[in-house]
C-alpha cells in the first residue's frame, strides 16, 4: 500500500450431574459404552435396545439463576478464574452454563481441552466477540488478528506472523527492547529514591505496562513513546488505562443482549476507549507513513521495524494494518506486564529460588554484560520460571472454542456446530494430578531432567493458546520477560512488600493483580540489610 502512496477418551462424568442437564436421568439405569470415533472413543447410552448418542442436551450445569447467584450474590463475578475451581468440584470437568440465551461447555481438565483444541480445524474461532466486533461495525473498522475470522483471519496471520514469530526476526528486536530494559531499570531507581524511601517501589504492575507498552512500540514503530519519563504523555498514559478500561467493561457487556448496548450507561465509555485506542494507533502509523515518505525523497534506506515491513511489502490496505496493529498494541500491554509483575512478586516470596536465577544469569553474563536473546537461550532457570508463573497466573486464564466446521465429539458428548467451548485454563493449572502441590511455586518442575513424577500434560498449561491461532505476540512476549526479568534479578535483590500484603488475582477479561503489588528492590551492588523473615504463601 505504502508502495503505492510512495509507492474423547470415552470420558463418563463420574461426578453427579446437577441443575439443568437430563444426564442425570438418562443415566439411570443406563449401560455406558465405548465406542470408536475420530476422537477417541465416545460414551453412548444404550436404552433397551436402542444405543443414543450423548449430547449437548444431556450436560448438566448451573441454571442462569444459579449462575447469577454464584457471579453477584456468591461474588465470584470479579473471581471468576475461582469459579471454574468451584464449578468443576460440583459438575465435574464438562459443564454447560446459560447465560441468557447464550450457552457455554466449560472444558475443565487436560484431556478434554486437548481434545477440543485437536478438533479446531482450519480456520479456528476463539468466540465471535459481538461487541469488539460491533464496535468495528459501529466505526467502520477493520479487523485485526484477535477478530478476524475464516479465510480472511488466515490471510492476515500469515503476513502478520513471520516478523513476529521467526526467531531471527525477532531477536533482531533484542537491542532495541534492551533499551528500553535500561530505561525501566533507570526508572526503578528513580521510583526508589523518589517515592519509595530509597527501597520501594509502589504498584508494579502500574510501571510494568508503561515498559510493555513502550517496548510493544518499539518493535512495531522503532519509536520511543516517552513512558519512563517523570511525566509520561498524556495520550500514552489514556492508551494504557483504555486497554484496562475496554478489557473491564468488555466482560459486562457481553452479559447483555446486541440490542440493548446501545442503552446501556457503560457502552458510550467502551466506545470512547475503543475510540481512543484507534486514534492513537491511527497517529502512529500515519507518522512511520510520513518518515518513509521523506526517506523514500532523500533516498535513504527504509528497512527497520515492524510496521516499515508491513506497509512496505503492500499485502495489506491502510485502514487493515491500523486494524492489525492497534489489536497487537492493546494485546501487548497488560499481558506482558502483569505476568512480570507476578514472576517478581513470586520470587520476592521465594528468596531461595531468586538467588538461583541470580546464579544462572552472572555465570552467562559475569561482570557488565547485558544480556540479550543469545544469552537468554542459555537460561533454562529463567524460563522455568516464566513458566510457572503463568502456570498460578494464566494471563489467560479461560480462553474459548467456537466450533465451526463440524460437530465434535468431547467427552463422550456429541457437540453440534457452533457449540461455544470455555476452556477453563486457570482450573487445569491447579490439577493437583498433572502439577502435584498445585498451589506451591515450583520452577523446578519445567526444568528437563525433572522428576518423572512431574512430567506434565501437554495441555496442562498452555498459556499462549494452542496451534494456528495460538498468541501471535509470543516469541516477542517471552523475549521482553527474559531481557526485562534477567537484568532487574541482576541489579537488585527484590524482597516483598514490607506491610506484608498479600496479592490475589481477579479477572477483568485477563488475569490481573487485585490490588497494586509494591516490592523492595535493594541494590545488589550496595551493602544490604539482613532480609526480615518472609512467609513463603502465595
Ligand atoms: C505473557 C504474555 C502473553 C500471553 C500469556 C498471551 C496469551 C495469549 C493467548 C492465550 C491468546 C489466545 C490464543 C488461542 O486462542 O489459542 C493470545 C492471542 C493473541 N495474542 Fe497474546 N499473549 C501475550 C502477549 C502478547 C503480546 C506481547 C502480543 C503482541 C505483540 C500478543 C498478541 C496476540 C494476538 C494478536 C492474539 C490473537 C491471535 C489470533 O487470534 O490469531 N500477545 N495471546
Amino acid at each position: 500500500m505504502l508502495r503505492r502512496c510512495l509507492r474423547s477418551v470415552g470420558l463418563r462424568l463420574n461426578r453427579p450431574q446437577h441443575e439443568g442437564g437430563r444426564g442425570a436421568t438418562a443415566s439411570c439405569g443406563d449401560i455406558h459404552r465405548r465406542d470408536a470415533s475420530s476422537s477417541g472413543s465416545t460414551t453412548s447410552t444404550v436404552m433397551g435396545d436402542s444405543v443414543r448418542q450423548k449430547t449437548i442436551d444431556d450436560l448438566g450445569g448451573p441454571s442462569f439463576l444459579t449462575t447469577l447467584n454464584w457471579l453477584f450474590v456468591k461474588g465470584y463475578f470479579q473471581t471468576s478464574q475461582q469459579l471454574q475451581i468451584e464449578h468443576s468440584k460440583i459438575y465435574g470437568p464438562l459443564w454447560k452454563s446459560k447465560y441468557g440465551p447464550l450457552v457455554v461447555v466449560n472444558v475443565a481438565s487436560a484431556e478434554l481441552i486437548e481434545q477440543v483444541l485437536r478438533q479446531e480445524g482450519r480456520h479456528p474461532v476463539r468466540s465471535d466477540m459481538p461487541h469488539w466486533r460491533g464496535y468495528r461495525e459501529l466505526r467502520n473498522q477493520a479487523h485485526g488478528p484477535l477478530t478476524e475470522m475464516g479465510a480472511k483471519w488466515q490471510r492476515i496471520r500469515s503476513i502478520l506472523n513471520p516478523r513476529m514469530l521467526k526467531p531471527k526476526h525477532v531477536s533482531s528486536y533484542s537491542n532495541s527492547i534492551n533499551e528500553v530494559v535500561t530505561d525501566f531499570i533507570q526508572r526503578l531507581a528513580w521510583l526508589r529514591e523518589t517515592r519509595g524511601g530509597g527501597v520501594v517501589v509502589h504498584d508494579l504492575a502500574g510501571e510494568l505496562y508503561k515498559f510493555a507498552f513502550e517496548g510493544i512500540c518499539v518493535v512495531l514503530f522503532e519509536n520511543r513513546m516517552g513512558c519512563m519519563n517523570e511525566v509520561m504523555p498524556e495520550d500514552t498514559q489514556k492508551f494504557i488505562s483504555s486497554v484496562g478500561e475496554m478489557f473491564k467493561l468488555s466482560v459486562v457487556i457481553v452479559l447483555f443482549p446486541k440490542s440493548v448496548w446501545p442503552y446501556l450507561p457503560f457502552w458510550k465509555q467502551f466506545v470512547a476507549a475503543w475510540d481512543h485506542l484507534f486514534k492513537v494507533a491511527e497517529e502512529l502509523v500515519q507518522k512511520k507513513m510520513e518518515d518513509l515518505e521523506v526517506k523514500a525523497q532523500l533516498e535513504q534506506s527504509v528497512e527497520g521495524a515492524y510496521l516499515t515491513h508491513l506497509l512496505l511489502s503492500d499485502q495489506m490496505t491502510v485502514t487493515e494494518i491500523l486494524g492489525s496493529i492497534t489489536e497487537l498494541l492493546l494485546a501487548g500491554v497488560d499481558t506482558t506486564s502483569n505476568t512480570i509483575s507476578w514472576s517478581l512478586y513470586l520470587l520476592a516470596k521465594h528468596p531461595e529460588f531468586q538467588e538461583q536465577l541470580y546464579q544462572e544469569v552472572i555465570s552467562v553474563c559475569p561482570g557488565d554484560k547485558v544480556p540479550n536473546s543469545d544469552d537468554t537461550a542459555h537460561m533454562p532457570y529463567l524460563k522455568a520460571i516464566i513458566k510457572e508463573t503463568l502456570r498460578l497466573y494464566p494471563v489467560v486464564p479461560g480462553n474459548a472454542r467456537v466450533t465451526v466446521e463440524d460437530e465434535i465429539v468431547v467427552g463422550g458428548y456429541l457437540f453440534p456446530k457452533k457449540t461455544l467451548f470455555h476452556l477453563c485454563h486457570y482450573c487445569v493449572s491447579y490439577d493437583e494430578n498433572i502439577f502435584p502441590d498445585p498451589h506451591t511455586f515450583m520452577p523446578q518442575r519445567w526444568l528437563r531432567g525433572a522428576d518423572e513424577k512431574y512430567k506434565l500434560h501437554p495441555f496442562g498449561s498452555v498459556p499462549f493458546g494452542f496451534g494456528v491461532r495460538a498468541c501471535l505476540g509470543r516469541r516477542v512476549a517471552e523475549l521482553e520477560m527474559y531481557l526485562l526479568l534477567s537484568r532487574v534479578i541482576k541489579q537488585y535483590e527484590v524482597r516483598p512488600d514490607p506491610d506484608g500484603t498479600t496479592v490475589t488475582p481477579i479477572t477483568r477479561t485477563l488475569l490481573c493483580p487485585a490490588k497494586p503489588i509494591n516490592l523492595q528492590f535493594v541494590d545488589r551492588g550496595v551493602e544490604q540489610e539482613p532480609r526480615a523473615a518472609t512467609g513463603v504463601s502465595l
